[in-house]
């Protein structure tokens, strides 16, 4: 075996002073959990001839206290508190080549309030472990104890459904579209369309930051311009999501700063800045008053595939500690990855008190979380309004549901593809207020609707029943039984 490490060949790698995880401690078959300790369920595909219960101690190990060998200086800590300890491993549902294997941090490991020192310590090396074929962090329960020490969303749902005055209903908003090349002006000219045609927020994409064609602060005035315009005109409150990502965090202040200073109620801020990064950005908005949209950019490129990386669900309960009253969450429906249950199981974990034990969503653990602020989860990508029955059936109604393309690409204008998306939701959500099965008569709800509305008729008509059907590449491994 080619691996510094100590798989089936013991004997080979103790001569060389390489000792077996299981053998340090990092696997404790009869550990039982305290509740102050965070739990990490991992999927593990070890090498071929490493045994799962070695694998899980390695993957304890290298995320916690150890290295290859055994130090010295080991004796000079009180190791077995600092320790990982993996104490269960079992069989993947119809994969034998992976195992689930459950590892409990204890307290003491993580610095208060920071996600990047809890990253570092549950991510920071061990994914590219060479005993290990793949690897993916699956779920994660955080203890109360250390969820106290974040401050969660500068606001949380209730709050800006305030700041909005608005309930009872999805928040409906778009992206500015084309991504790239706008100036300044037409920029704004579309969020005033947007808005003003019945939209609550429109929002910059996560590529727009400030390029030599449209520079922040032109875009920021003319939106805000627009805002104000549209508020007028509706008498409604009204936002359109600044985008202060930027490559320093000086950068990102000022910007931030700058559209607090102009009247903007709401900010936005890519994944792609970081973690601390983001986690300053949402102190500054919980002292400023400032809504903070996070669209979560770059996350695909390691929660997509099963096998490796991170679930998007471990991401969310993560941004909901670190604070943001936004997060992209996926529409099952759209054009990007989601599985139905899994994505149920998302919109659970950011704005639920309380969530329970539920692997057909993947839900692996009980998370109490601690009354910390539920986050508004944003439905965005690929959705139009003849999709509206649907969107309402999964997420309910604590939800941003985002249509750019679905606005911005309606054939009689963006006003008119805003008003499709406000008549669409308000006729949807009144037939289910009246307790109409609207699963099963969305269709027609939509159909009588657009009788009285020309915008949602040519909505209607021009994406008909357009949705976009590929098989998900993350799917849940744990199928519901079915009911008699
Ligand atoms: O620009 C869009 C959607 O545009 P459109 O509405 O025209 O398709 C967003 O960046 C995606 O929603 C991001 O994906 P996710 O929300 O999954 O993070
Ligand atoms: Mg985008």
């Amino acid at each position: 075996m080619a691996l510094g490490y100590a798989g089936k060949d013991t004997g080979k790698y103790a001569k060389a002073g390489v000792r077996e995880y299981r053998e340090m401690g990092y696997w404790q078959p009869d550990y039982v959990p305290k509740d102050t300790d965070t739990l990490a369920l991992f999927r593990i595909t070890p090498q071929p001839g490493v045994e799962p219960e070695e694998a899980a101690a390695a993957v304890a190990g290298e995320s916690s206290t150890a290295t290859w060998t055994v130090v010295w200086t080991d004796r000079l800590t009180t190791l077995e508190r600092y320790q990982a300890k993996a104490y269960k491993v079992e069989p993947v549902p119809g994969n034998p080549e992976q195992v689930f294997a459950y590892i409990a941090y204890d307290l003491a490991l993580f610095e208060e309030g920071s996600i990047a020192n809890m990253t570092s310590s549950i991510i920071g090396n061990v994914f590219g472990f060479k005993a290990v074929k793949a690897l993916r962090l699956e779920d994660l329960r955080v203890p109360v104890a250390y969820l106290k020490t974040f401050k969660g969303a500068p606001h949380g749902i209730p709050v800006e459904r305030d700041m909005l005055n608005k309930y009872g209903r999805p928040i409906l908003g778009a992206t500015v579209k084309p991504k790239l090349g706008l100036s300044g002006r037409n920029y704004g000219r579309v969020v005033y369309e947007a808005l003003a045609g019945g939209l609550d927020f429109t929002k910059d994409d996560e590529n727009i930051n400030s390029q030599a064609f449209m520079r922040w602060r032109d875009r920021f005035l003319y939106a805000q311009e627009a805002v104000m315009r549209a508020e007028q005109v509706s008498g409604e409150r009204k936002g359109h999501y600044m985008n202060v990502t930027a490559a320093d965090m000086e950068e990102v202040l000022r910007r931030a700063e700058f559209a607090k200073e102009i009247g903007s109620i709401i900010i936005m801020a890519d994944l792609t800045m970081g973690y601390t990064a983001l986690q300053t950005l949402s102190n500054w908005c919980r002292n400023n008053g400032m809504i903070l949209h996070l669209h979560r950019a770059s996350h695909a490129t390691f929660t997509r595939q099963k096998n490796h990386g991170i679930n998007f669900r471990v991401l969310a309960k993560w941004m909901r500690m670190l604070g943001v009253d936004h997060i992209h969450a996926g529409t099952v429906v759209g054009k990007l990855e989601g599985d139905p249950n899994l994505t149920r199981g998302y919109y659970a974990i950011l704005r639920e008190q309380y969530n329970h034990y539920d692997p057909v969503r993947g839900i692996y653990f009980d998370q109490d979380w601690g009354y910390l602020p539920a986050v508004m989860p944003v439905a965005s990508g690929g959705i139009h309004a003849g999709q509206m029955h649907l969107l309402l059936d999964l997420f309910g109604d604590d939800v941003v549901l985002q249509f750019g393309g679905g606005t911005i690409g309606h054939p009689m204008g963006i006003a008119a593809g805003a008003t499709a998306n406000r008549v669409a939701v308000e006729a949807m959500v009144m037939a289910r207020n009246e307790g109409r099965d609207i699963l099963a008569e969305g269709p027609e709800i939509l159909r009588q609707a657009a009788k009285h509305s020309p915008a949602l008729a040519a909505a209607l008509e021009v994406w008909k029943d357009i949705t976009f059907d590929f098989t998900s590449t993350d799917t849940p491994d744990f199928v519901p039984t079915p009911t008699l």
